[in-house]
């Protein structure tokens, strides 16, 4: 049997966990209210207070840290890499600290586990981070060539769910065409053919559906003008986009019961706008069915938002005509983050070196 601490650390909290293999010793979601994380400019300036709340609140469960064989993290905004479960080594770290692909609050995972790990002479790894790129070299071209599409999404989630389904049909993931839509604070659909996420938008950057705090793509040219209308900085553009858009921006909330409650005392915006976030997505998977030459074996709706049952609807109603409706609302990440970190402590996989 082994022990693992998981850690995924998500922008307003930090989820943690203890399994032994895959049974869970505890499960707990540590929230950060927005006072707490204030005096932080930057999100690696939260290590100490991070890593210290996720030591306390294993403390408080009676676990102790001596007991574990290994610390498994959510992975960041790394370099693009293939999926799987990574050792964290000392160029990654150097990666998550500086962002080199951004700032994201997942950029700790990998550096909390390290240091726990090290503390205790255990292996840390990182599973599936929001970088993984499977993506055809068809899917990356932009129309120009300044720009490259990029893959960044919830590939933790989304590989998780496309396997239970797998799992559930008893049928090889790598043998399945599957579209999924995690749809959450952010929202991303992937086209995963035998295996691989052959295409997918970038969820934390201005493409594919608008979501409860981001705008998804917008018209381009108007947002140019925007841009140079010096009405506006560069970081508040950037806040527009990721952290204000979507029902941020048109109802000001970003919590999917409350655009329903809204919705239901007869607020006929909010109604518009919960439509016209499924109708977003539904667009978005008719998209990979076509990446997918129509061959779709399921649609996968997955993450918070799949709770909505009107929303599930609304979608289903436009694509249902493709292919089967599989809905998994919330997430499998910390299951995922120690089915990762199991398969390498077994010897099933060997963990991948990040260069
Ligand atoms: N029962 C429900 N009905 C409708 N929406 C819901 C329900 N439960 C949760 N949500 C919504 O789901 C969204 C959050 O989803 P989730 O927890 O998957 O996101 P996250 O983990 O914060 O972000 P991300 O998935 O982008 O990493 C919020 O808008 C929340 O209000
Ligand atoms: C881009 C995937 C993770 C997120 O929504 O922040």
């Amino acid at each position: 049997m082994f022990r693992m601490l998981i850690i995924n650390p998500g922008s307003t909290s930090t989820k943690i966990a203890v399994y032994d293999d895959l049974t869970p010793v505890f499960v707990e979601t540590l929230r950060h209210s927005s006072e707490e994380l204030a005096p932080y400019k930057t999100i690696f300036e939260q290590y100490d207070f991070r890593k210290n709340v996720i030591l306390k609140a294993v403390e408080d469960k009676g676990v102790d840290i001596k007991t574990l064989n290994a610390v498994v993290g959510r992975g960041g905004l790394l370099k693009s890499i293939e999926g799987g479960t990574y050792a964290v080594n000392y160029i990654m770290l150097e990666d998550l600290k500086i962002g080199v692909q951004g700032q994201h609050a997942s950029n700790l995972g990998g550096v909390i586990a390290y240091e726990i790990a090290k503390s205790l002479n255990l292996p840390s790894y990182i599973v599936d981070p929001v970088v993984v790129d499977e993506m055809d070299d068809i899917a990356r071209v932009s129309g120009m060539p300044e720009i490259t599409r990029k893959s960044i999404f919830h590939a933790l989630n989304q590989k998780a769910v496309a396997k239970r389904y797998a799992k559930e049909k008893g049928i090889k993931y790598e043998d399945l065409n599957l579209i999924v839509a995690h749809m959450g604070g952010g929202i991303s659909v992937g086209a995963h053919k035998n295996g691989r996420v052959v295409d997918v938008n970038n969820a934390l950057d201005g493409d594919g559906p608008f979501s409860p705090e981001r705008t998804g793509s917008l018209p381009v040219g108007d947002l140019v003008k925007m841009c140079y209308s010096g009405k506006y900085t560069i970081d508040e553009i950037k806040k527009m986009i990721t952290g204000k858009g979507g029902f941020v921006a048109y109802l000001n909330t970003n919590d999917g019961r409350e655009v329903k409650k809204m919705m239901d005392e007869g607020n006929k915006e909010a109604e518009l706008v919960y439509k016209a976030m499924a109708y977003q997505v539904a667009k978005e998977i008719g998209m990979c069915a076509a990446v997918l030459s129509g061959k779709v074996d399921s649609i996968i709706l997955t993450g918070g938002l799949a709770y909505g049952k009107e929303l599930v609807d609304w979608i289903t109603e436009r694509v249902s005509f493709i292919a089967p409706i599989t809905v998994y609302p919330g997430e499998d990440e910390m299951l995922a983050l120690a089915e990762g970190g199991l398969r390498v402590l077994k010897g099933e996989e060997t963990a991948k070196e990040y260069k």
